[in-house]
C-alpha cells in the first residue's frame, strides 16, 4: 500500500490516494454479526463458559478452533480471553501448558475482525517471543486456528532471510517475531509501519523485560503507538512496577488462574530429585538413557558446549536410540530440523540449553531431565514444564543435584513445586568411563570439544549469582574432568587469576572479598556478551540471549554494567560495541597474554578510559609499530629457559637483512616479495642440504646393522635396534656396490630375493666383487652397469637372460632410484 500511495504522491494528486484508500469488504450480515458479538463482550462471565461457542466468538474463528480439536477453553483461556475482548490490558500468568498461547491469539482475531482489518491496513497485531522457536510455534498455531480469517501473519526470527522479509513487511497484519529481528526491522526497513498497532502481545513477558532483553524492548516500545492494548503472559510473570511502567501498563487486569492452587507446576508432573557427585553425572545419564530407551526425553544442561559435547560423545558410544542436540550457535535450519524431529519422533533424547526452556510445547515428552541444576526457581519451572502439558499431559521430571546444590531444593519447596528426593541404584549404573577415556585420545577433536565443554561448564557455575547453591569452591574440577573423560584437567584460566588476585588481597576484610567476586562475575558476564554476539554471525539477535542463556538473568546489578551489557547483548555489529571490546582488551595488564583475560576487565574502569580516548584499531597498531613489536613470532625455549634460535627465522641474503634494517612499519609489498625470492634461493639450498643428510645417516645404519650382523664390532657402536625398523631382510649395499665375495653370502641373498622379489636385488649378488668399500666411498658409486662390466665379475656367473635384464635395468637406476626402491619395499613389508 505505501508503494501505491509514493507513486501517487508523485503525481501530485495525494487527495486521491486517500480516495482509493481500499474498502473494508465485510457485507452487512457480517456487519450485524460484529455488532452483536460485541454488544455480547461486557456480559461475559468466565465460569459460566463451558465451551468456545460460549464466547462471543467469530464463526471463522469457531471453526478454526473446532477443526483443532479445541472444544472446551483451559481455565487461563476462560479467564483471559472475556478481558482481552473487552480491550482490556492483561497479565496473566498460568501454569506451564496450560494454554496461554490460545489466550492471546483468539483475542488478536477477533479484535482484527471487528475492525475488519484487511491486508492494507498494516500491521494491526505485534507478538513477541523470546526465541525463535517459540516464536515459530506461536506462528504455527496462529496458521491453524487463524487460517479461515483474510489476515495475513508473518513469522520474522533471525537466522532467516532477511531480504525476503523486508519486502513482505507492508502486507503482514499479525507479526510473530523476536525482539532483536523486529528491533533491525524498524530501524532498516521503510516498509515496516506499526503506526496502526491495535495489539502487542509479549509471550514469555518476563524473558522478554529482563535485563538481557531491555535495551531492545524499550526500542521497540517507543516506536509502537501508545494507543493500543497490551497483554502479557508467562507461567512465572512479572509484577515489577518498573515493567509495567515501561509498557505504559498503569492498571492491567492480573488473571492468574492458579495462584490459590497448591502448585505452581503441572498436576500431572511427577516431580523428583537425585543428589550425586560431579563424576558421578555422565555415568547416571547414559544409564539413564539405556534404561529408557523407548521414551521420549529432554535434557536440559547449562551451556552449549556442554550440550555438544554430550552428544557428540553419546553419538560415539551408541546408546540404541535416536539423539539430538539442540543449541543457539547451531545454523538456523539445523536449529528447525532438529526442533521438528524431536516432535515427530517418539523415542528420542534431545540434549537442550535454556533455549528449549520456555513456552516450546513439545509433544509427548516422557521425561525431562535437568542434567545441571537450574540457576533459580523460575528456570525449574519452565524446564520442567516441557512435561506434562496441556489437557491430558503426564510426565515425570528429575533433577539431578551435586551435594551442595541440594540447597536449592528449599527454594524449591517454598515455591510450592512438590519435588521428592530419590535415590539411584548403584547397580544400574554403568559408567563408560574407560570407552570414553579411549574414545578421547582416539578423537582430538572430540577431546577438544570435552575441554571447551569441562571450561563452559566451571565459568557458568562462577557466574551464578545465587553463590549459597553455586559454590565454585566446592566443585570438584578435577573429578569432574575426569568424568568427561579428560585426563589431565584442561587450564581454567580466569579462575587461577581470580584465586591470584585474591591472594594478592588477602589481608582485605571479607567485604572487600566479596566485591571482588562481583567483579570478576561482571567481567565474565561482560566476556560472555562479548561471545554471543560473535556468535551472531547469521546477522540475528536473540541467538545471543539464548546462548548466554544462564548468565545474562543472573547478574542484575550496577546500572552502568546493565547499560553496557545490553548494547553488546544486541547491537554486535555496531561501531560501538567493537569499541567497547577493543577498550576493554586496552585496559589488560600487560603482562596479561589470555585474551579471555582481556575481556574480564571491570566495566566501569573500560568506561574511564574510554571517556578519556576512544581507541580504534588502528591506534592498536601504530601502539605495537612503536613499541617495535614483532607480530606473529613464537619464540621457543629450552627447559633451562633459554632462547632456541629458529635458523628459519635467520635472514640469509643481503636483501633481506637490509630490508629488516630499513622496515619502519608498513609492508612495501614488491621489495617483500624480492626478499622473499632471494630468501628462497637459501631454501633450497638448505632443504638439498638436509635431504643429503639423511640419506647419508640412512646409509650409515644399513652399513652398520650389516657389520653387527657379521659380527664385526662397530667403533661408534651407537645404533641400537630402537633406531630404526628392521632393516635385515633388505640387500647388503656393501654387496650391491661390491665389497666381498658374493659366494660368502649366497644363501642369505637368495632368500632376500625371494622376499623382496626384484631382479634388481638378484643382480645386486652379482655386484658383489669382493673389494673393501670404504664408507666414503658408498657415496659416490659407479653406476650398475660398470660395476658388472667393469669390476671384474666373471660374466659367465650371469645368467644370460638375467644379464640383459640386468644391463637394462641398472642402466636406467641411479643410486638413489635404487634407494628409493629398497625403502618403498621396506615400507610395503
Ligand atoms: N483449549 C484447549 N483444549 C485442548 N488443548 C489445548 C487447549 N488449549 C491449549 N491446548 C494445548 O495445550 C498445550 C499447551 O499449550 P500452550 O503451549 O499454549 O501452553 P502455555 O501455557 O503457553 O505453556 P508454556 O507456559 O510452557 O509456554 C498445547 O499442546 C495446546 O495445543
Amino acid at each position: 500500500m505505501k508503494q501505491d500511495n509514493k507513486n501517487k504522491q508523485k503525481g501530485g494528486r495525494q487527495k486521491k490516494v486517500q480516495l482509493f484508500k481500499p474498502r473494508k469488504k465485510k457485507t452487512p450480515e457480517e456487519d450485524a454479526a460484529i455488532q452483536y458479538l460485541q454488544a455480547r463482550y461486557d456480559k461475559i462471565v468466565p465460569d459460566e463458559i463451558k465451551t468456545f461457542k460460549d464466547l462471543p466468538l467469530s464463526q471463522k474463528t469457531l471453526k478454526g478452533l473446532k477443526d483443532n480439536n479445541f472444544h472446551t477453553p483451559t481455565e487461563i483461556q476462560r479467564q483471559a480471553i472475556g478481558f482481552a475482548l473487552q480491550g482490556k490490558d492483561i497479565l496473566g500468568a498460568a501454569k506451564t501448558g496450560s494454554g496461554k498461547t490460545l489466550a492471546f491469539l483468539i483475542p488478536i482475531l477477533e479484535h482484527l475482525f471487528c475492525k475488519k482489518w484487511t491486508r492494507m491496513d498494516g500491521v494491526g497485531a505485534l507478538v513477541i517471543s523470546p526465541t525463535r522457536e517459540l516464536a515459530y510455534q506461536i506462528y504455527e498455531t496462529l496458521r491453524k486456528v487463524g487460517g479461515l480469517h483474510d489476515f495475513s501473519a508473518g513469522l520474522i526470527i533471525g537466522g532467516q532471510n532477511l531480504k525476503f522479509e523486508r519486502k513482505r513487511m507492508d502486507q503482514i497484519n499479525i507479526l510473530i517475531g523476536t525482539p532483536g529481528r523486529l528491533l533491525q526491522h524498524m530501524d532498516e526497513n521503510p516498509l515496516f509501519d506499526c503506526s496502526q498497532l491495535q495489539i502487542l502481545v509479549l509471550d514469555e513477558a518476563d524473558r522478554c523485560l529482563d535485563m538481557g532483553f531491555e535495551a531492545t524492548m524499550n526500542a521497540i516500545i517507543e516506536n509502537l503507538p501508545p494507543e493500543r492494548q497490551t497483554l502479557l503472559f508467562s507461567a512465572t510473570q512479572t509484577k515489577s512496577v518498573k515493567d509495567l511502567a515501561r509498557l505504559s501498563l498503569s492498571y492491567p487486569t492480573y488473571v492468574a488462574p492458579h495462584e490459590q492452587a497448591d502448585t505452581v507446576t503441572p498436576d500431572a508432573l511427577q516431580q523428583s530429585y537425585i543428589v550425586c557427585e560431579i563424576d558421578e553425572k555422565l555415568g547416571i545419564l547414559w544409564s539413564f538413557i539405556k534404561n529408557h530407551l523407548k521414551q521420549k526425553v529432554l535434557v536440559f544442561m547449562s551451556t552449549c558446549k556442554q550440550v555438544k559435547y554430550t552428544y557428540d560423545l553419546f553419538c560415539k558410544l551408541r546408546p540404541g536410540v535416536s539423539l539430538l542436540a539442540l543449541y543457539g550457535t547451531l545454523h538456523q535450519e539445523k536449529r528447525e530440523k532438529i526442533y521438528n524431529e524431536f516432535c515427530r519422533k517418539s523415542n528420542v533424547i534431545l540434549f537442550a540449553t535454556d533455549l528449549a526452556s520456555r513456552g516450546l510445547d513439545f509433544p509427548r515428552v516422557n521425561w525431562v531431565i535437568q542434567y545441571d541444576c537450574p540457576e533459580d526457581v523460575e528456570t525449574y519451572i519452565h524446564r520442567a514444564g516441557r512435561t506434562a502439558r496441556g489437557v491430558l499431559g503426564k510426565g515425570e521430571g528429575l533433577l539431578m543435584l551435586l551435594p551442595h546444590e541440594e540447597k536449592i531444593v528449599e527454594d524449591l519447596t517454598k515455591s510450592k513445586i512438590p519435588i521428592n528426593k530419590i535415590s539411584v541404584d548403584p547397580s544400574k549404573v554403568v559408567a563408560p568411563q574407560r570407552k570414553i577415556e579411549a574414545l578421547l585420545s582416539e578423537h582430538t577433536d572430540l577431546k577438544q570439544t570435552a575441554q571447551r565443554a569441562f571450561v563452559s561448564y566451571v565459568k557458568s557455575i562462577f557466574v551464578m549469582k545465587n553463590k549459597e547453591v553455586f559454590d565454585i569452591k566446592l566443585l570438584d574440577t578435577d573429578a569432574y574432568a575426569r568424568s568427561l573423560g579428560l585426563i589431565v584437567p584442561p587450564t581454567i584460566r580466569f579462575l587461577q587469576k581470580h584465586k591470584y588476585n585474591n591472594s594478592k588481597k588477602k589481608d582485605d576484610t571479607e567485604e572487600e572479598e566479596q566485591e571482588e567476586d562481583t567483579d570478576v562475575i561482571e567481567k565474565l558476564k561482560a566476556k560472555t556478551n562479548l561471545e554471543g554476539d560473535s556468535e551472531q554471525s547469521e546477522g540475528s539477535e536473540e541467538e545471543s540471549e539464548d546462548e548466554s542463556d544462564i548468565k545474562k538473568e543472573q547478574i542484575k546489578k550496577k546500572d552502568i554494567s546493565k547499560k553496557k551489557l545490553m548494547k553488546l547483548d544486541f547491537h554486535g555489529n555496531d561501531d560501538t560495541d567493537d569499541e567497547d571490546f577493543l577498550t576493554v582488551k586496552n585496559k589488560v595488564n600487560p603482562h596479561e597474554e589470555s585474551e579471555e583475560e582481556e575481556q574480564l576487565v571491570p566495566l566501569e574502569e573500560t568506561n574511564k578510559s574510554k571517556k578519556k580516548k576512544p581507541l580504534t584499531k588502528a591506534a592498536v597498531a601504530k601502539k605495537i609499530l612503536k613499541k617495535k613489536l614483532k607480530v606473529n613470532t613464537t619464540i621457543k625455549f629450552t627447559e633451562e629457559g633459554e632462547a632456541i634460535e629458529d635458523e628459519k627465522r635467520n635472514l640469509k641474503s643481503e636483501l633481506a637483512k637490509q630490508y629488516e634494517s630499513e622496515n619502519v612499519g608498513g609492508i612495501d609489498i614488491e621489495k617483500a616479495k624480492e626478499v622473499l625470492r632471494e630468501e628462497d634461493k637459501y631454501d633450497k639450498q638448505r632443504f638439498r642440504e638436509k635431504v643429503k643428510a639423511k640419506h647419508k645417516e640412512e646409509k650409515r645404519k644399513l652399513k652398520n646393522k650389516k657389520k653387527e650382523e657379521e659380527g664385526e664390532k662397530d667403533d661408534f657402536g651407537s645404533e641400537s635396534e630402537s633406531d630404526g625398523p628392521d632393516l635385515s631382510w633388505l640387500p647388503d649395499p656393501d654387496k650391491i656396490y661390491g665389497e666381498k665375495n658374493a659366494s660368502d653370502d649366497d644363501d642369505n641373498d637368495d632368500k632376500e630375493s625371494s622376499i623382496g622379489g626384484s631382479d634388481r636385488l638378484e643382480s645386486a649378488d652379482e655386484d658383489d666383487d669382493g673389494s673393501d668399500q670404504s664408507e666414503e666411498k658408498m657415496y659416490h658409486r659407479p653406476s650398475k652397469r660398470s660395476l658388472v662390466t667393469s669390476k671384474g665379475i666373471p660374466q659367465e656367473s650371469v645368467a644370460p637372460r638375467k644379464k640383459k635384464k640386468l644391463a637394462e635395468i641398472s642402466s636406467k637406476l641411479s643410486v638413489q632410484e635404487a634407494e628409493a626402491l629398497a625403502m618403498q619395499l621396506l615400507m610395503n613389508k
